[in-house]
């Protein structure tokens, strides 16, 4: 069964990792994709390659999503390409390993832009559409298990993704008379680019590896299930909610 026929779904971050995950479960389930993405040129032409190879449309358009503008202009050129939006999928992320103490001005200030305001803009820049079109739509914020718990290497990180988690629940309440949905993932640890250097270090890999209870660590693919039902009728009645997507992580204590 194809739960996202005919849809309209926004991906930021779609170049590699969840997001691009994310943009090929939606187009598997029938819906034409839109990613947007800050460096990667040739991943994101190759994500738009294999969407297009399954049958259904897709474009790249590189952007910062720490400008509003760059939300304004993915949205417009969206419904120019597909004339309408249905579902914003907002997961660009940046996570860059730093101390506390000596936390860099710029690595705070950039990681709270792209995290927290590109998630902001985007999410706003596509309820206003959705709004206008007047027939509902969904959007799906991926935040993180780091919404829920803290990292040694992460005091930058952890409050976007909370703000994050808690940006779709009042967004829940602001769009719910609009019937636009607005959800949260949370995922545990995903083997990506994000984190490859960190979990380069064995020892640190095994330690976060023993902490699921499925055994694992994830995959971006894991994530593409719950991200395609939260967009789809399937969660019709399901706002403000927030989905661990952890294997399990979250509730191990002992
Ligand atoms: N991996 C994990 O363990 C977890 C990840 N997350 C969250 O998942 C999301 C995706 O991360 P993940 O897939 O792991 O990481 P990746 O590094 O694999 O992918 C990040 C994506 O975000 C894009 N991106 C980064 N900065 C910008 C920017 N300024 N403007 C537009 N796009 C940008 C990248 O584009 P490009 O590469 O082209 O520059 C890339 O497409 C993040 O929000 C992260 O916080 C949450 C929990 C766990
Ligand atoms: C980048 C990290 O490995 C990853 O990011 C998160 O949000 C998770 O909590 C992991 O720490």
């Amino acid at each position: 069964m194809k739960l996202l026929d005919g849809k309209t779904v926004l991906v930021t971050g779609g170049s590699t990792g969840i997001g691009r995950a994310a943009a090929i479960g939606a187009a598997r389930h029938g819906a034409d994709v839109a990613i947007n993405y800050h460096s990667r040129d040739e991943d994101a032409e190759s994500c738009v390659a294999e969407i297009e190879s399954l049958g259904q449309r897709a474009f790249a358009l590189k952007g910062d999503v720490a400008l509003p503008e760059t939300a304004t202009d993915f949205v417009a050129k969206a419904v120019a390409a597909f004339g309408k939006v249905d579902v914003m999928v907002s997961n660009a992320g940046i996570c860059p390993f730093h101390a506390f103490l000596d936390m860099p001005v710029e690595v705070f200030e950039r990681t709270q832009k792209v995290n927290m305001h590109g998630a902001y803009f985007m999410c706003q820049a596509a309820a206003r559409q959705m709004v206008a079109q007047g027939h509902g739509g969904a959007i799906v914020a991926v935040s993180s298990i780091s919404a829920l718990v803290g990292g040694e290497f992460q005091t930058h990180y952890t409050p976007t993704k909370a703000g994050v988690h808690s940006l779709m629940q009042s967004a829940a309440i602001a769009l719910g008379k609009h019937n636009i949905r607005c959800n949260s993932v949370l995922p545990g640890t995903i083997l990506t680019e994000i984190n490859k250097d960190d979990l380069a270090d064995p020892e640190k890999r095994r330690s976060m590896e023993g902490r699921v209870p499925l055994g694992r660590l994830g995959a971006p693919d894991d994530l593409a299930g719950p991200i395609v039902f939260l967009a789809s009728d399937m969660a019709a009645y399901v706002t403000g909610a927030a989905l661990l997507v952890d294997g399990g992580m979250y509730v191990n204590l002992q």
